[in-house]
């Protein structure tokens, strides 16, 4: 029967082509029209969603100043006019922070709170006089609220490798002149850090009353605690790690892959030209969870009456394609390969911090001797960042730490919050790593967050508990908005942040 119908139709189409030749003056026998001269069997689909992205860069064309640097507006700077040695070897001739602060700083400057944001976070937290657009966590901080400012002075930073007033590499180089492009140095979340700290002291904040941060900032809040034990009273990390794994680095690797092979990211230097395109729809993944697109969009589609198309039809797919057009005027996509990278790095592991520590001491006599051709010297009375990490704690510690470990362990096995808690052969490495952070801690996890899963956030816990802290807190929330859960939820997140930040005063 097949073979019956193929013939036919091989038949029937000989038997019609002279007629549709005939029709377009061509005589049968005649040699047929060329591959351009012929109509395809289809028209061809509309791809409205790629032309509004040709619109997109056309309205940036030429434009040396990009769309983010039009955005974050009110902040204050700090500048650190000497060079700053990154953990990698690169050296910036000199910084800026772009800083915002709400409350008052009392008279015995013990009321500070630092805010670390997530990835691509501006300083613009809340608003307020010189900025009244409202800020990422407009709702937790304020008189009265989570984070209340009658009792506390709240500062907020963008990152060192941002793009909202703190220096990153869509920043001019004071050496050529140029944006700094891909030749701004790779950088770790400890440099960020210190960057911060260098404010603080222009500031005169000696301590801060807590160290708070979700997300990326998380991860800085730990990494503060631990590089400046000293200068920290407590420590909040929210949905953070303590060191990236696999599938986070994974899930970053795509969307920095999808950036670089885009032509337009030219190595770097677009910023003459057409900006590249920034993959925030696999970001928007990450950050989300499924069982809340399920009930926000379930298989809903755009519009139900028309013919599905290849581009975004399914409203799951326009509100993802609505994400990435947002972002991609308002981040500069080197910002997001830097910063991203950086969190990929991040490990508190006392082994990787002592390869970074020994990375930094022979830059350092590289970085001594610039400083001494330019008369200056490092003005930054922060110690060495592991100084206070016994030396070799690893080593030394070895014997007790396994015993520490071992008994966890059996301590675990009854407590079933924790029993998921992977049972990772480094596991004291990480401890001791993380071994100064005794003071106060809160660590909060959401359950359906895949980018952060809360496995890392028990790890967190649990190493500073193995580690000797007395006074950690674990909370774990059940809210369906994945990782996106700190900007959302302000009653689960905003009452374990206040609680942490008061009761135990
Ligand atoms: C990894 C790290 O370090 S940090 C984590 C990073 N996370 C982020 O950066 C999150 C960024 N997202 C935000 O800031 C969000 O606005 C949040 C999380 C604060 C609030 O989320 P929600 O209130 O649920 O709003 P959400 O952003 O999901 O959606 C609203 C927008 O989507 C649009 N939208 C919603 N559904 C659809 C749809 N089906 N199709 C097209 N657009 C849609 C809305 O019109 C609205 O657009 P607008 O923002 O231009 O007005």
């Amino acid at each position: 029967m097949a073979f019956l119908l193929r013939q036919s139709v091989r038949v029937g189409t000989r038997r019609l082509l002279p007629a549709l030749y005939a029709t377009r003056g061509f005589s049968a026998g005649v040699v047929a029209p060329s591959q351009a001269q012929r109509t395809a069997s289809n028209p061809q689909l509309n791809f409205p969603c790629l032309d509004v992205n040709q619109d997109r860069e056309r309205s940036l064309d030429g434009g040396p100043e990009p769309a983010y640097e039009k955005i974050a507006t009110g902040y204050k700077t700090f500048s650190h006019k000497q060079p700053f040695l990154l953990d990698h070897g690169g050296v910036l001739p000199s910084f800026e922070i772009a800083y915002e602060t709400w409350g008052q700083l009392n008279k015995a400057k013990d009321n500070v709170i630092l805010i670390h944001t997530g990835l691509s976070g501006s300083s613009h937290a809340k608003s307020h006089p010189d900025n009244t657009s409202k800020g990422w966590w407009e709702d937790f901080i304020g008189p009265g609220l989570y984070i209340d400012t009658n009792k506390f002075f709240v500062i907020c930073t963008n990152v060192i490798g941002g793009c909202y007033g703190s220096t990153g590499p869509s920043s001019v180089d004071p050496a050529d002149g140029e944006r700094y492009a891909t030749r701004f140095p790779i950088l770790t979340i400890f440099d960020m850090v210190r960057a911060q700290f260098f404010l603080l002291d222009h500031l005169g904040v000696d301590r801060l009353h807590a160290s708070v941060g979700s997300s990326m900032g998380g991860m800085q809040s730990i990494a503060a605690a631990s590089l400046f034990p000293q200068r920290v009273n407590r420590v909040i990390s929210i949905s953070g790690c303590a060191r990236s794994h696999p599938y986070s680095i994974a899930l970053r690797h795509t969307q920095r892959s999808v950036l670089m092979n885009d032509p337009n990211w030219n190595k770097g230097f677009y910023y003459k030209g057409h900006p590249p395109h920034l993959a925030r729809e696999i970001a928007t993944i990450t950050y989300r969870s499924g069982p809340e697109w399920e009930q926000r969009f379930g298989r809903k589609r755009a519009h139900e009456d028309q013919s599905p198309a290849l581009c975004p039809d399914f409203l799951i797919e326009t509100y993802l394609d609505h994400q990435g057009e947002r972002f991609c005027l308002q981040y500069d996509a080197n910002s997001l390969l830097y910063v991203s990278k950086a969190m990929d790095l991040f490990d508190m592991s006392a082994s990787a911090r002592q390869k970074l520590q020994g990375q930094r001491d022979r830059n350092k006599v590289r970085f001594a001797k610039l400083l001494q051709d330019q008369g200056e010297v490092e003005a930054c009375k922060i110690a060495s960042p592991v100084s206070s990490l016994e030396p070799h704690a690893v080593e030394n510690n070895k014997e007790n730490l396994q015993e520490d470990v071992r008994s966890h362990l059996k301590t675990v096995a009854d407590r079933p919050a924790l029993s998921s808690l992977p049972n990772t052969p480094d596991l004291q490495d990480l401890v001791a790593g993380m071994r100064n952070i005794t003071m106060p801690s809160l660590v909060i996890g959401v359950q359906s967050d895949i980018l952060f899963p809360v496995w890392q956030q028990k790890e967190i816990a649990e190493c500073l508990r193995l580690g000797g802290n007395k006074n950690v807190t674990y909370y774990e929330l059940d809210s369906m908005y994945g990782h996106d859960t700190f900007l959302i939820d302000k009653v689960g997140i905003g009452s374990a942040i206040k609680g942490h930040l008061e009761l135990l005063e």
